[in-house]
């Protein structure tokens, strides 16, 4: 209902109106009762055709007028429904955009699926047709008040079956929200399984996990469509009970009537029209009583949206420093995985100058991705700052941060658009010579011009079906397209063969004589070798931090000089 009260108020004009148009269709609404009423006492008393052919004429009218109400007030509902539904749909998918990783990270992926897709049981819940039946309750009160004035005894009669049928549906509501709820849960394990079975389709085969997965989802499967029957033999009950006090209603005012009008308190012309009357005031309940369900899914779907509003966004605004120099510090910095028993790591300092290399080394699992994550603005440490030229990145607005940085995650995915969208994702003004260049120098290139449509071909599967060394290659052309003043290189030489690695060590000489600062995390000798401080996350919790060497920024031959047996790389010109 507080949803219902919040869509009327923020289309007040169209909520009035839909009011007018509901109160007039239903006062035309007792036109035909009347009509009935009216032809029983005059027509068939007198017989004169002409009463009849003015009474039909009438009728006609009002039922015309009604119909002209009723479909006015449908397209009002669809007005006063519209924009809230189109405002939480793109909402809920921006949240999903937007969120904080930490936060996002907490809610499983199908309970994402399932909070986005709720947007579609709120938009069918606050339907028109469902919002008209809604406006329609209160006047069910106008055909019980023209029966009370014919006979007050009758009126006592209808209003009972009213609160019958309106408690019938309030306590079916309070039923089947237990049920719904489970069955909501039950759609988001199926939309986790659906993710699994598509997203790790390879794996799935190749380990034999099809068996495991199909047995999961038929045991979900059997939850759902058990939930679901449980639901429609209530909704089954309800409407019968409905149905049932329907008839009885008619039995009780026609019987109830009949007495009256043998003992002449009533006619029996009135008695009719005060059961056709009775008929029209209990419609609404009973549609009332039957959307029961249907509300319960709504509210819930809208509880599970509004959820996801509770996850915080990345800020849009913050400071943007007019000139950096590309200093990095991480001041007295440590992080706790969710559920972790310990720290990763704890107290880490560290004085970036810019233009120096620093190494992030240590094994498997001690919280090398975590730490670049953190420089790359997309997790915050648990305690401790992260300062761009001494100031904290969580004052510093996302957006321009990560103009800054010129940043390869370890696992590079891309977006299902075109090769030159995905590279001028952060700079839209690249020229495609521009790309070209960047394809070249990170060893692309023959890859893209290899493709039917070179930079225009499509990319898909996020990019997860590219092979591993041109998908690493094209996320380093990705993330040099910045410019940034920041490089953050997680596992560069990873999975690549000789001449991509050979590549990565170009790239990365260029980088840092162009003055850039550089973190990489690697287990790669070479690349370490080539740094001048070195951050060493295997020193539990505590990080221990090593000067390597006093070399100026940039001026590093390691990088490549005799890389798994290979010669020297010469560098090109810097940038
Ligand atoms: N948001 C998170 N929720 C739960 N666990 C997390 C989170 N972030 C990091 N971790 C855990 O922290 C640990 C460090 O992971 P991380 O990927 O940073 O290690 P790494 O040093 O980069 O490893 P590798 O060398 O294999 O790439 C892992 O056990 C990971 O599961």
């Amino acid at each position: 209902m507080n949803e219902l009260w919040a869509r009327l108020r923020q289309r007040p004009g169209p909520a009035v109106l839909m009011f007018v148009a509901s109160l007039f269709a239903n006062i035309l609404g007792l036109a035909s009762s009347l009509y009935v009423i009216q032809v029983l006492k005059r027509y068939v008393s007198y017989g004169v055709d002409a009463t009849l052919a003015t009474l039909t004429v009438g009728v006609i009218l009002a039922i015309v007028f009604e119909f002209g109400f009723r479909w006015s007030r449908m397209k009002l509902a669809a007005v006063v429904s519209g924009r809230p539904d189109h405002e939480l749909g793109i909402g809920a998918f921006g949240i999903l955009a937007t969120a904080q990783l930490g936060d996002l990270n907490k809610l499983a992926p199908g309970e994402r699926r399932e909070a986005v897709s709720s947007v579609e049981q709120v938009e069918s819940g606050f339907s028109a047709p469902n919002l008209t039946a809604l406006f329609d309750l209160p006047f069910s009160i106008i055909y019980v008040g023209a029966i009370y004035l014919f006979s007050p005894m009758l009126a006592g009669i209808v209003l009972a079956f009213l609160i019958f049928v309106a408690t019938v549906g309030v306590l079916n509501q309070m039923a089947v929200r237990p049920f719904t709820r489970k069955l909501a849960e039950h759609q988001s394990v199926g939309h986790g399984l659906i993710g699994t079975t598509s997203t790790a389709a390879e794996s799935v085969r190749a380990f034999g996990a099809a068996q495991k997965l199909i047995g999961d989802w038929s045991a979900n499967l059997t939850a759902v469509q058990s939930l679901r029957r449980s639901l429609a033999r209530r909704q089954g009950v309800v409407q019968s009970m409905t149905q049932s006090a329907q008839g009885l209603m008619g039995a009780a005012v026609i019987g109830v009537g009949a007495t009256l009008v043998v003992k002449g308190e009533l006619d029996v012309s009135m008695m009719i029209g005060a059961n056709l009357l009775a008929a029209r005031a209990l419609q609404p309940i009973t549609r009332f009583a039957q959307l029961s369900e249907a509300l319960v899914k709504s509210r819930q779907a809208l509880d599970r949206v509004r959820g996801l509003s509770a996850l915080s966004v990345e800020r849009g605004e913050g400071a943007a420093l007019r000139e950096y120099s590309g200093a990095l510090e991480l001041r007295d910095v440590s992080f706790t995985p969710p559920g972790a028993p310990g720290p990763l790591f704890e107290e880490l300092t560290v004085k970036i100058e810019p233009g120096q290399v620093v190494a992030l080394v240590g094994r498997n699992g001690a919280g090398k991705t975590t730490l670049m994550r953190m420089m790359a603005g997309l997790i915050g440490p648990d305690r401790g700052q992260i300062l761009a030229d001494g100031v904290d990145l969580r004052q510093i607005v996302p957006g321009w941060w990560r103009k800054q940085l010129v940043y390869l995650p370890q696992e590079p995915t891309f977006f299902n658009t075109t090769i030159r969208d995905n590279l001028k994702m952060l700079n839209p003004d690249l020229s495609d010579e521009a790309l070209e260049a960047l394809l070249e120098r990170s060893g692309a290139a023959r890859f893209v011009h290899e493709t039917p449509n070179g930079l225009d071909t499509r990319i898909t599967g996020d990019g997860l079906t590219l092979a591993r060394g041109v998908r690493r290659r094209l996320a380093v052309a990705r993330a040099m397209a910045s410019g940034g003043r920041v490089v953050l290189f997680d596992e560069p030489t990873e999975g690549m063969d000789d001449e991509g690695v050979r590549q990565v060590y170009e790239s990365l000489i260029q980088l840092a004589r162009a003055g850039r600062t550089i973190v990489i995390s690697s287990h790669d000798p070479q690349i370490i070798k080539g740094a001048q401080i070195m951050v060493d996350l295997d020193a539990k919790p505590k990080p221990t931090v090593t000067s390597l060497s006093k070399e100026p920024a940039g001026a590093s031959k390691d990088w490549g000089a005799g890389a798994r047996g290979r010669p020297p790389v010469k560098p090109k010109a810097a940038e």
